[in-house]
């Protein structure tokens, strides 16, 4: 059995970088409870343990279609900008809990307006709470934009126009989530134009619950930077050598690909194949909540599971600081601080 409590204590206090990990997945029960209250609505559960099965899957979750049903629940009491606020604020809290230097967190604003709110108050209301972190907590946060799959490109072209137009105001990237077997990337590439021709960053889930041709499709066509999750990179030789050889960073996120069944299993999970091949892998937790995640724990189960070192992880960890949508000033403010601390903690990191 791995704890959640590794058996390494200095994994915990290496410096880490969560650039996967979703707003409306990783939302505190017991905030769910005080919103619920103060917002007039009904909970089937009183405590925050007996909210978990309600905001958390189960191990015996089958696909990535089950997996996003869990978003429906938490996203009814965060239509308000206060609760937005106080959630982002709240993940760079738990965030700053193991040590996290530098957040990505990423939501969909239009899955916010469902009573009123326009797009650019949620994207407002995200980048305060984020900012009440930072200042607080002292972890660097930033935000990234989602379109969903499903939804039209009436709905999502405004969602990456409102992006390009907060980018100085903390918006990084804009990304593409959702049911990826349901909605190829291929239908996809007039949206993201504007972002490409802005040149603002752009990540998008690929080859978790679809194959290496969505991979192909969001680098050469949608003009993706990074990759969310990429698990299935493996399933295509020439896709792969693409991805290597422009040293287009992946966003693995293990406990959610186990769950979602990228994978069948960790036996199987090419994660440290991909690393010793020579790829950019990151680490993230894309959802603290609905997969009972924190990058402490993400790491303990890739050691014990796949047999990665802790000078591994903490490559990993250079990696996440190489692709972070940052300047160069911040970029080289991290990595000096991730260095640091592997010296102090005897974990030899690559020049
Ligand atoms: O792992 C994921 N893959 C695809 N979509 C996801 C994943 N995790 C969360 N989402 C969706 C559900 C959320 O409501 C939405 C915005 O955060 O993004
Ligand atoms: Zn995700």
């Amino acid at each position: 059995m791995v704890k959640n409590d590794t058996s390494d204590a200095r994994l915990l206090q290496l410096p880490k970088v969560d650039l996967h990990v979703h707003l409306d997945g990783s939302v505190k029960p017991a905030t769910v409870l005080e919103l619920a209250r103060r917002q007039g609505i009904a909970l089937p559960a009183d405590t925050a343990e007996g909210l978990l099965p309600y905001m958390q899957v189960s191990d015996d979750c089958e696909s990535l279609t089950e997996y996003l049903s869990k978003f429906q629940f938490v996203l009814r009491f965060m239509q308000q900008a206060e609760a937005i606020e106080r959630i982002a604020y709240e993940l760079v809290e738990q965030a700053a809990q193991e040590n996290v230097i530098y957040i990505e967190v990423r939501f969909g604003p239009h899955l916010h307006t469902q009573e009123g709110l326009l797009v650019e108050q949620a994207i407002e209301a995200a980048l305060a709470g984020l900012a009440r972190g930072e200042a607080e907590f002292g972890v660097v946060a930033r935000l990234i934009v989602i379109s969903m799959r499903h939804e039209s490109e009436v709905v999502n072209a405004p969602v990456v126009a409102a992006a390009i137009r907060y980018r100085d105001a903390g918006v990084v990237a804009v990304d593409l989530a959702g049911d990826e077997a349901g909605f190829p990337a291929s239908l996809f590439r007039g949206l993201f134009a504007p972002a490409k021709a802005a040149d603002m960053p752009i990540t998008i889930h690929a080859g978790e619950a679809a194959g290496a041709a969505n991979i192909e499709e969001a680098i050469e066509h949608l003009g993706a930077k990074r990759l969310g999750h990429g698990v299935r990179l493996k399933e295509d030789g020439e896709v792969f050598r693409i991805v290597k050889n422009r040293g287009i960073p992946l966003e693995m996120c293990p406990i959610s690909n186990m769950q979602t069944k990228a994978v069948s299993g960790w036996g199987v999970y090419p994660l440290r194949d991909y690393l010793r091949q020579g790829l950019k892998v990151t680490i993230n937790t894309d959802n603290r909540t609905v997969s009972d995640s924190t990058l402490t724990k993400e790491y303990a189960l890739l050691m014990a599971h796949c047999g990665l070192t802790i000078e591994e992880i903490a490559r990993t960890v250079q990696f996440s600081v190489e692709a972070a949508f940052v300047d160069e000033t911040a970029r080289a403010a991290l990595m000096a601080k991730l260095e640091q601390a592997c010296r102090e903690l005897g974990i030899a990191l690559q020049a």
